[in-house]
């Protein structure tokens, strides 16, 4: 199958790769957040802004280990020991050990006889056997959690037991989304002749909630430049960095570019990326600044390209990552002219052969339908500089959704018991 453009840069047009304005973006935006302060049990997911100390020790004393009987190690005679005269506490795993007690025998290695006496079938062999000494879990003033880690549950757990219940965290992120065009309708409206319906604004909310950022969603600004100015003085008065969707092309109505240049700096129009060219990146008031591509697809690959490894830098995080498979080429790939230059990210499907190796099959490229996206199981991503491959070459796949989810996906297919309509 050979690829070629549907639409071919102007030669004059200044691109940079993907991975340079990412580069520049992060090297040349601020990225500071406030810190707040949640409740514990809301904290998963967030990152802490500072160390976090143990504020108590646990146990506080010297606790059992198991279920069973303190006992004192020097009380002990030869085995099997007839134990009614010899002093011991029954404890269980965890609690304290009364006091002059100081090791625990485990209840598998006693003995209650009918007459009601005790008796130790296994001394222990050392002193504090079975027990937890002060401090064992958790010594106080240790660092529990080194700033800038994203919380787990098991991290949830641990500052519970330290002591905390309130955890300082950085804000989310706040990242405007400013949908723009005269085509545009409302989500929920019934698109007329030449309408489209601003559906970008729910998959940036999405993607944005997905990498740990606070989409404030604006409403459509029509193609005007000074409303868009306007909204755009708005937004950057209030969030941490702006994503303006659609008028970043050539268009006699795109406006974006002028709109942006005349309030910062734009650090690059044009990616050698496909889809996703048209993005443009700037900096105003130290704000990373992103024109979106218009088309859903376009959009996506910028979200995940861009904006995604951005909203990770301001929470001190590395980029998030997709998993990925190993898969063979069921066709052969060329690439002519700037798909050749660019980063190319085309959809597939998967599926399995005799081996049980996957397959792949990329969609072609002008299919950019947001449905068909729904419906592929993940992206081929070609570099810069690639001319293609051949047929029954082995490629890696970044995965849509989880691997057991498009192993029934495969299934499904294959069975045919998939409506040719359906969209899932
Ligand atoms: N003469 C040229 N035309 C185009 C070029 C080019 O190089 N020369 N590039 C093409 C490429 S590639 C892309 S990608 C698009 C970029 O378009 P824009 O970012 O300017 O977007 P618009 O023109 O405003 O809209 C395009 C398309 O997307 C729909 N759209 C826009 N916003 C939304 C939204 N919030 N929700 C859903 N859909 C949205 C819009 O209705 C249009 O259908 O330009 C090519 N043209
Ligand atoms: O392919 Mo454009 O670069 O995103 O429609």
């Amino acid at each position: 199958m050979i690829y070629s453009p549907h639409t071919p840069p102007s030669k004059t047009e200044p691109r940079i790769s993907v991975g340079k304005a990412l580069e520049l973006i992060l090297a040349e935006a601020r990225y500071e957040l406030p810190v707040e302060r949640v409740p514990l049990a809301e904290s998963l997911g967030r990152v802490v802004a500072e160390k976090l100390y143990a504020r108590h020790s646990l146990p506080a004393v010297l606790s059992a280990q198991v279920d069973g009987i303190a006992v004192r190690f020097d009380d002990r005679t030869s085995l099997p020991d007839r134990t009614e005269d010899r002093p011991f506490a029954f404890v269980g795993t965890g609690t304290a050990l009364p006091e002059g007690f100081d090791t625990v025998v485990r209840a598998e290695d006693l003995e209650i006889a009918a007459d009601g006496t005790l008796r130790i079938l296994e001394e222990p062999c050392e002193k504090g056997a079975c027990t937890l000494p002060p401090g064992w879990e958790l010594r106080k003033g240790e660092v529990l959690i080194p700033p800038d880690l994203r919380l787990e549950p098991q991290h949830l757990g641990l500052l519970a037991a330290g002591g905390h219940s309130e955890i300082p965290v950085l804000r989310r992120p706040l990242v405007a989304v400013l949908p723009t065009g005269d085509e545009l309708v409302p989500q929920g409206s019934m698109p007329g002749p030449g309408q489209n319906i601003d559906s970008n604004s729910a998959l940036f909310a999405g993607y944005l909630k997905g990498v740990g950022a606070e989409p404030l969603l604006y409403p459509i600004t029509a193609d005007d430049p000074v409303l868009l100015a306007e909204r755009l003085g708005d937004a950057l008065s209030k969030a941490d960095m702006v994503l303006i969707n659609g008028g970043s092309s050539r268009g006699h109505r795109d406006f974006t570019v002028s709109v942006v240049a005349g309030l910062g700096r734009v650090l690059s129009h044009g990616l050698n990326a496909a889809p996703g060219k048209p993005v443009l990146l700037a900096i105003i008031e130290g704000k990373p600044v992103v024109g979106v591509p218009g088309p859903a697809l376009a959009a996506w690959y910028a979200l995940e390209n861009l904006v995604g490894p951005i909203v990770s830098r301001f929470l001190a995080q590395p980029p998030q990552e997709r998993r990925s498979v190993k898969a063979i080429l069921t066709r052969e790939l060329r690439l002519e002219g700037f798909l050749k230059e660019a980063l190319l990210s085309l959809r597939v499907l998967l599926s399995r052969d005799g081996e049980g190796r996957y397959l792949v099959s990329p969609y072609p490229l002008k299919n950019s339908m947001v449905t068909n996206f729904v419906r592929s199981d993940g992206i081929l991503r070609i570099p810069e500089g690639v001319a293609g491959y051949d047929k029954g070459d082995e490629v890696e796949i970044l995965l849509l959704y989880p691997q057991a989810i498009i192993e029934k996906r495969m299934e499904k297919r294959q069975l045919q018991t998939l409506d040719e309509s359906e969209v899932f």
